[in-house]
């Protein structure tokens, strides 16, 4: 199989890939989880077909999981109509029908997830169903200390851009820019670290770990692990275009998770059209259940939702909760009017068109987005309308780089191939890493990681990027 990059792509059958690890120890616990989620489902169904076609997705799911431990090889997918299927069988073919534990890492996981949604959207009853949608609510929930934090820091800017009596519009023109500066850092590193919280990953951390990932003294002491800083030219370009006076200003951001990520994505969006830096903001999120925690349409007007109802969404016990004998915390007052001016500030920028929300089908097929200006011409040319596209997470940052095995020091410009320099788009990536693939080090600052307590050490395994401690910011202007 030609692949996307010549330099070869992470691989199941590399032990020293967390691809290899994920095949063995992570996916059969996704699948462990969908398979209990469905179950659960049923035994409340009492529509004897949908539960007659609950059962048989829930073998079709425990066939999918016998198939992978058993290292069988991947299965063409049944059509269900979906526009994707024929791509994907077609790669299965010209990659030689491969087997679970010899195959390109990216490829097998983006087919794990297109293959179980074939199995809701082949039935009458579980169309669309989401197996992740409760994991997605409960780690929001337990989002909540950071949630509120960022819902009254959100207000207090809000506030200063209306007002016009903030520290920058008080400053003189160097100082003002520097003001400037540190505000849209701020609101890039919410929304960077927002990507941490990662349900596929995290699956065994606590919701006090997950919380100490969030705030934002986590955030002062994450400053140095930004392995690469792209912060300052992006913007700069953000900058330029402001002061260039084109009217129309569009920024994308093509979504990773769900509940807490995408409430710092939406932060980050708000915060850049009120400061001017945009004039719209276009969402990419998935058209099915992807990679676990990954943004389908539903949870943006899920996560509306919430926020509009927060009282009772928090004050409510959850199953955990029960379990747990805790009974929620009653919101304060200046919570809850906190999170309902936050609901209307969002929902009126929404409301107004400057918040769209643009799915596709290509951002759940199994290549890489090296791929993107010849399968994709049109989402090509429309991402090239943007004043810069910021892809958020570990699988965009994955398929932006073809998930290579590249050396750590190759350029990220060299990286991206045909969505690099020249492309006509924009990239910026903000991403934690977890998964084998990075560029853009100093050259021995790879081997110096490696060489950290768990980083790896000369197993070959560059351990110290599955963690989601390291990040990475870069930025490449194909528009240059
Ligand atoms: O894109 P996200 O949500 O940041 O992370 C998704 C992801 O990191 O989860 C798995 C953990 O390694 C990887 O297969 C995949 O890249
Ligand atoms: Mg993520
Ligand atoms: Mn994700």
């Amino acid at each position: 199989m030609e692949y996307d990059t010549k330099t070869p792509p992470s691989h199941t059958s590399d032990k020293t890939s967390f691809g290899f690890i994920s095949a063995r120890d992570r996916w059969p616990v996704i699948l462990t989880g969908a398979i209990d989620d469905v179950h659960k489902a049923v035994t409340n169904a009492t529509e004897p077909q949908k539960v007659e076609e609950g059962k048989s997705i829930i073998s079709g799911l425990a066939a999918l999981k016998y198939e992978m431990q058993h290292d069988r090889q991947l299965l063409p997918l049944k059509d269900d109509g979906g526009p994707d299927i024929a791509g994907y069988n077609q790669e299965l073919e010209l990659r030689g029908n491969p087997k679970w534990f010899d195959v390109a890492w990216l490829f097998a996981e983006c087919y794990l997830y297109r293959r179980m949604a074939t199995l809701f959207n082949l039935s009458k009853h579980w169309k669309g169903y989401d197996v992740f949608f409760k994991q997605k609510q409960s780690t929001f929930r337990s989002s909540r200390p950071a949630v509120l934090e960022l819902a009254s820091r959100y207000n207090d800017m809000t506030q200063q851009f209306q007002s016009q009596d903030s520290a920058i519009a008080h400053a003189n023109d160097e100082d003002r820019e520097q003001a400037e500066y540190s505000l849209f850092r701020e609101m890039c590193e919410i929304c960077l670290w927002g990507n941490a919280t990662d349900l596929s990953l995290l699956t065994n951390l606590s919701y006090e770990d997950i919380q100490k990932l969030q705030g934002s003294e986590s955030r002062k002491a994450n400053e140095e692990k930004i392995l690469v800083n792209d912060f300052p030219a992006a913007f700069a370009c953000l900058k330029k275009a402001k002061k260039s006076g084109t009217t129309e200003r569009r920024v994308d951001i093509v979504l990773d998770n769900a509940g807490f990520e995408l409430f710092v994505d939406l932060v980050l969006a708000g915060y850049l059209l009120q400061s001017e830096l945009a004039t719209q903001i276009v969402l990419h999120p998935k058209n099915i259940p992807w990679f676990v925690s990954d943004v389908i349409p539903k949870d943006f007007s899920d996560l509306l939702n919430v926020i509009h109802g927060a009282k009772a969404f928090y004050e409510t016990p959850s199953e955990d909760d029960k379990a747990r004998r805790v009974t929620p915390q009653a919101l304060s007052e200046k919570e809850s009017t906190d999170l309902q001016e936050l609901f209307g500030n969002w929902s009126s920028l929404y409301a107004e068109g400057k918040i769209i929300v643009r799915p596709n089908a290509f951002w759940t097929e199994g290549g890489s987005y090296w791929r993107m200006p010849k399968t994709a011409p049109k989402l090509h040319e429309d991402l090239q309308q943007s004043e810069l596209v910021i892809f958020k997470g570990d699988l965009n940052y994955r398929k932006l780089t073809g998930d290579a095995m590249w050396d750590a020091s190759t350029p990220f410009t060299e990286a991206l191939g045909p969505m690099g320099p020249g492309s006509g788009v924009r990239v910026l990536a903000l991403r934690t890493c977890k998964a084998d693939v990075v560029v853009g080090l100093p050259k021995g600052k790879d081997e110096e990681l490696r060489a950290m307590d768990g980083g790896g050490g000369d197993s070959g395994a560059r351990k110290w990027a599955w963690s989601g401690k390291w990040a990475v910011v870069s930025l490449c202007d194909g528009k240059a």
